[in-house]
C-alpha cells in the first residue's frame, strides 16, 4: 500500500504490528497520533476488520473528529463507524444503553462542575459545616480523586490509609459529604464526569454478560495519550481487551501534565507486567518542529530527574533561535504579541490559525484579547467561560435537561422560578428537603406540592408540573429542535430575554437563538439517528471546553497549555514566563510537583513547528493588584544555544508606527525592550476616541446600505461594508479609518450619513 510508504520503518512496524498488546512511548511530535491513525486504516483497509469492532480513545472529541476524517481519507466512508471519542463519551454512550442494570434511568443527567458544585454547597450548608473549611471546590477534587482511583464512599469512609491523609484529617467531614452527594446525584438520575467512569467499572463488574458483549465488540483497542489515563480508565481499557488482547497504546511520560487529577504515569511501567509479550516500539524522529525547538524541548526535560531517557533528533532544519521578550507590564506584553503576530503574517503569508498563544492559567487571556482586539486581529478562547457555561444558554439547557429527567435537582432549583412566577427560595427549600427526608422522587413531590406547602406557590408549582408535563409530551413527540423551539417559547424564557432591550439583553436573545440552530444542525445532520432532544442534551454534556469552540473562520487560538496537548502550530507564544506563575505557585511544594510543570512547559515547547517565543513581564496585574514580578526559573533552563533576546517593539515603538503609517506593528523598530513604565499609561495615539465634527448630528438609518461613508461619534469615519438583517436585529459592518472593522447593531448605534 502506498499510504504506509509516508511511514518511516519504526512506524510502520507499528503500524503493520496489528495482533496482541502493544505499546509506543515516544517523545512529542514523533508522529504517535499519526501511528494511531494509519492503524486504523490499516486494518480496515488492509485487514478488513470491520469498522465497528474498533474502539479508539482520543483525549478530546476533536482529536477523534479530526482522526476520523484523516482515516477517512485514507480507508472510505466505511471508516465512520469506527467507535471513536474521548473516554468519557464512548462509556456515555454506553451507560446510556446499559444504566438501568445498575439502577440509573437511561436518561440519566451528566452534570457538570457547576451543577456539582452547586449541589455539595447544598450539603455542606445541610449538615451546617463551614462553608469556608468545607469549600466546594476543595471537597469536589477530593472526591473526583477518590471515584478516579474507585475509591467509594464506604471506604473512604473506613479506610485507616485514607484516613491517615492530612486532608482527611482536617476535613473529616468529607467522607460523609461524599456520600450524601452520591446519593443524591442517584436521586437526581445524574452521573458527574468521573461518575461516567466510575459506573462503568462498576457496570463491567457486575455485569459479565455487559463486559463479555463489548469484549466482543471491541476486537481492537486503542488509547492516545496514555500517559494521562488514570486508574478507572485503565481498568476499564483492560477488562475491554481481555479477550482479544489486542491492545495498542501511545504516549509520551514526558508529556504527563495530568497528575492533579489523578493521572498515574504508573499505568505505563504496569503495562509491561500486565502484558509479558508486549511489542514495544521506540519512535525517535520528531517531524514536526526545527532543530532548535526539539533541542530546546530535550535541554528542558533533561532537568527532570523521573523521565524514561528517550532521544527525539529531528532532520528538520535549524529555524529561528527562540525569541525571549521582556515586556514591562502585561498589558504591554500583550501588545508585543499582538504587533508580533500582525508583522509575521503579513510578512510570512501566514494564517491566524497558524498562531496560537498559551498560557498558564486562563485569567491571562484578557490582555490578549484587548491586544488581538486593538489590531482587529480574529482569535477564539478555547475553554474558559465558553458558549454553553452562559446563563441564558444553561437556563434553556435546564428546562430540557429536566423535561427530560425531572428528578435533575439541579435544573429543577435553576428554572422553578426563572422566568419568575411567584415561588420563593423557602417553598424551593420545603420541596427539596421533603423529596429529600421522606425519599420521594423529585417529580412527584413537584406534581403534589399542596401535601407539602401551601398557598399561592402550591398553586404556582402545579401549573409548573403541568407546562413541564406538555413538555414531556413535546418531546416524545417531536423531533430535539421542534421540542426545544417550543420549550423556549412556552417556558417564558424567550420572552423575559426579548423585552430585555438592553445590548446585553439582546446578545443572550441571540445567543438563544444561536443555540436552537445548533439543535436544528444536530437533526439536519444525517450521521445522528437518533434525532431526540435527550440524544441532543448528551451529546452537549460530552462536549469538552476544546470542542466547544465553534470552527470559526481563521482564526489565532488562545488556550491554556493543557488544553493543547496533542496539537501543532507554526507560531507559538508561550506567554507569563514568571514565577508563581510558571511555575506555578502552588505547585512549588515538592520536586514532584516542579517536575509536573516542567513537564507542562516541555508540552508548551513542542507545540510549536517553526517559531518559538517565550514572553515575561516586569509587572502584573494579578488579584486586582499591580505585582512586580521575577523571569522564570524555566527560562535559565532552556539551552542558551537555541534562544536569544528579542528585540521586538515595545508599546511605545509600536504607537510611533501606528502615527507614521497608520499600520501596527511596523518593522522598524529600534529594538529596545523592557522600559519599565506604569502600566496602562500610554495609548497609542490613533487609538484615541474621535471627536465628533461640529455639525455631528445622527441620520436615519432606515436605509443605509454598503459603500456609504459615514460618522461615528467614538469610532470616527468608516465605511459601510455590509447590512444584515438577523432576527429584529439590522447590523452594520463598518470599516473604520483608525479602529477597523466593527459590527454595530443599528437600532443602538449613533451614524451621521455623509453622502
Ligand atoms: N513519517 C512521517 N512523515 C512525515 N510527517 C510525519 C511523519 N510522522 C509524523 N509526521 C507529522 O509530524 C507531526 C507530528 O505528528 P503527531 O501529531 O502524530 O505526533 P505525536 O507523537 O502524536 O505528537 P504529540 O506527542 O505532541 O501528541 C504531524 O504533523 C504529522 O503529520
Ligand atoms: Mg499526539
Amino acid at each position: 500500500m502506498d499510504y504506509l510508504d509516508s511511514l518511516n520503518p519504526e512506524q510502520r512496524l507499528a503500524v503493520e504490528h496489528t495482533d496482541g498488546p502493544v505499546m509506543i512511548i515516544a517523545g512529542a511530535g514523533s508522529g504517535k497520533t499519526r501511528v494511531l491513525t494509519y492503524r486504523i486504516a490499516h486494518l480496515i483497509y488492509e485487514k478488513g476488520v470491520d469498522a465497528f469492532n474498533i474502539l479508539s480513545l482520543t483525549f478530546t472529541n476533536k482529536a477523534a473528529a479530526e482522526m476520523r476524517h484523516r482515516i477517512e481519507s485514507l480507508a472510505g466512508l466505511e471508516a465512520r463507524n469506527t467507535w471513536m471519542g474521548t473516554f468519557h463519551s464512548v462509556f456515555a454512550k454506553i451507560l446510556r444503553v446499559e444504566a438501568p442494570k445498575i439502577g440509573y434511568p437511561s436518561n440519566f443527567t451528566i452534570y457538570d462542575s457547576d451543577d456539582s458544585k452547586s449541589l455539595i454547597r447544598t450539603i455542606v450548608k445541610e449538615m451546617r459545616l463551614d462553608d469556608k473549611v468545607y469549600k466546594a471546590n476543595a471537597v469536589l477534587s477530593r472526591i473526583s480523586g477518590a471515584k478516579n482511583r474507585l475509591i467509594t464512599w464506604k471506604v473512604y469512609q473506613d479506610d485507616p490509609y485514607v484516613k491517615a491523609d492530612d486532608e482527611a484529617a482536617m476535613k473529616p467531614k468529607i467522607g460523609e459529604i461524599y456520600q450524601r452527594y452520591q446519593d443524591r446525584l442517584f436521586k437526581a438520575g445524574a452521573m458527574d464526569f468521573d461518575d461516567l467512569l466510575f459506573n462503568t467499572n462498576i457496570l463491567f463488574r457486575d455485569h459479565l454478560d455487559v463486559l463479555n458483549k463489548y469484549q466482543q465488540r471491541f476486537r481492537y483497542v486503542m488509547v492516545d495519550e496514555f500517559q494521562d489515563t488514570n486508574l478507572s480508565q485503565y481498568l476499564i481499557t483492560k477488562k475491554l481487551a481481555a479477550v482479544h488482547q489486542n491492545i495498542c497504546v501511545v504516549g509520551d511520560d514526558a508529556q504527563s501534565i495530568y497528575a492533579f487529577r489523578g493521572a498515574d504515569i504508573q499505568n505505563i511501567l504496569n503495562f509491561e507486567k500486565d502484558y509479558p509479550d508486549l511489542f514495544v516500539v521506540k519512535l525517535e524522529q520528531n517531524y514536526r518542529s526545527t532543530k532548535t525547538i526539539v533541542d530546546a524541548a530535550n535541554s528542558i526535560i533533561d532537568k527532570n530527574k523521573t523521565q524514561l531517557k528517550k532521544s527525539v533528533w529531528t532532520s528538520n532544519g535549524e529555524g529561528d533561535l527562540i525569541e525571549l521578550v521582556k515586556a514591562s507590564t502585561d498589558s504591554e506584553e500583550g501588545r508585543i504579541v499582538a504587533s508580533t503576530i500582525f508583522e509575521e503574517r503579513n510578512t510570512k503569508k501566514l494564517n491566524n490559525s497558524d498562531f496560537a498563544i498559551l498560557y498558564r492559567t486562563n485569567s491571562q487571556s484578557r490582555a490578549m484579547e484587548e491586544a488581538l482586539r486593538k489590531l482587529n486581529l480574529t482569535y477564539k478562547i478555547v475553554g474558559g467561560l465558553s458558549f454553553y457555561q452562559r446563563k441564558e444558554i444553561k437556563d434553556l439547557m435546564a428546562y430540557m435537561r429536566f423535561t427530560v429527567n425531572p428528578v435533575d435537582e439541579e435544573a429543577f432549583k435553576r428554572i422553578v422560578n426563572y422566568p419568575k412566577r411567584g415561588i420563593g427560595n423557602t417553598s424551593v427549600d420545603k420541596i427539596l428537603v421533603a423529596a429529600f427526608d421522606h425519599d420521594i422522587p423529585l417529580w412527584k413531590v413537584v406534581q403534589n406540592a399542596h401535601s407539602f406547602i401551601g398557598g399561592r406557590a402550591a398553586s404556582q408549582l402545579d401549573d409548573f408540573a403541568t407546562m413541564i408535563k406538555s413538555f414531556k409530551i413535546e418531546v416524545e413527540r417531536k423531533d430535539a429542535f421542534e421540542a426545544a423551539s417550543s420549550i423556549a417559547k412556552q417556558s417564558g424564557l424567550l420572552r423575559e430575554l426579548y423585552e430585555d432591550k438592553t445590548i446585553e439583553g439582546l446578545n443572550r436573545y441571540e445567543n438563544v437563538q444561536e443555540l436552537l440552530n445548533a439543535i436544528k444542525e444536530f437533526v439536519d445532520n444525517e450521521e445522528n439517528e437518533d434525532k431526540s432532544l435527550g440524544s441532543f442534551l448528551q451529546e452537549i454534556a460530552l462536549l469538552t471546553d476544546n470542542d466547544r469552540d465553534k470552527d470559526m473562520t481563521d482564526a489565532i487560538t488562545l488556550m491554556t497549555i493543557h488544553s493543547s496537548k496533542g496539537l501543532e502550530f507554526k507560531q507559538v507564544f508561550v506567554v507569563g514566563m514568571e514565577e508563581d506563575l510558571f511555575p506555578s505557585q502552588m505547585m512549588m511544594q515538592s520536586r514532584e510537583d516542579l517536575e509536573e510543570e516542567r513537564r507542562l512547559f516541555y508540552v508548551a515547547t513542542t507545540r510549536a513547528m517553526e517559531k518559538l517565543y517565550f514572553t515575561y513581564a516586569l509587572t502584573r496585574y494579578r488579584y486586582g493588584r499591580l505585582l512586580n514580578c521575577e523571569p522564570s526559573r524555566f527560562l535559565e533552563e532552556v539551552s542558551p544555544d537555541c534562544i536569544k533576546v528579542s528585540k521586538k517593539v515595545s508599546s511605545k515603538e509600536m504607537s510611533g508606527a501606528f502615527r507614521r503609517e497608520g499600520l501596527p506593528g511596523s518593522s522598524e523598530s529600534s529594538g529596545y525592550i523592557g522600559i519599565k513604565k506604569k502600566p496602562e499609561t500610554r495609548m497609542p495615539t490613533a487609538m484615541k476616541l474621535h471627536t465628533p465634527s461640529p455639525d455631528f448630528k445622527p441620520s436615519n438609518t432606515n436605509n443605509l446600505q454598503a459603500e456609504q461613508l459615514i460618522e461615528h461619534p467614538k469610532f470616527g469615519f468608516g465605511k459601510v461594508q455590509k447590512i444584515e438583517t438577523e432576527g429584529i436585529n439590522r447590523k452594520a459592518t463598518i470599516k473604520f479609518e483608525h479602529f477597523g472593522e466593527k459590527t454595530l447593531l443599528l437600532s443602538f448605534a449613533k451614524l451621521r450619513i455623509i453622502d
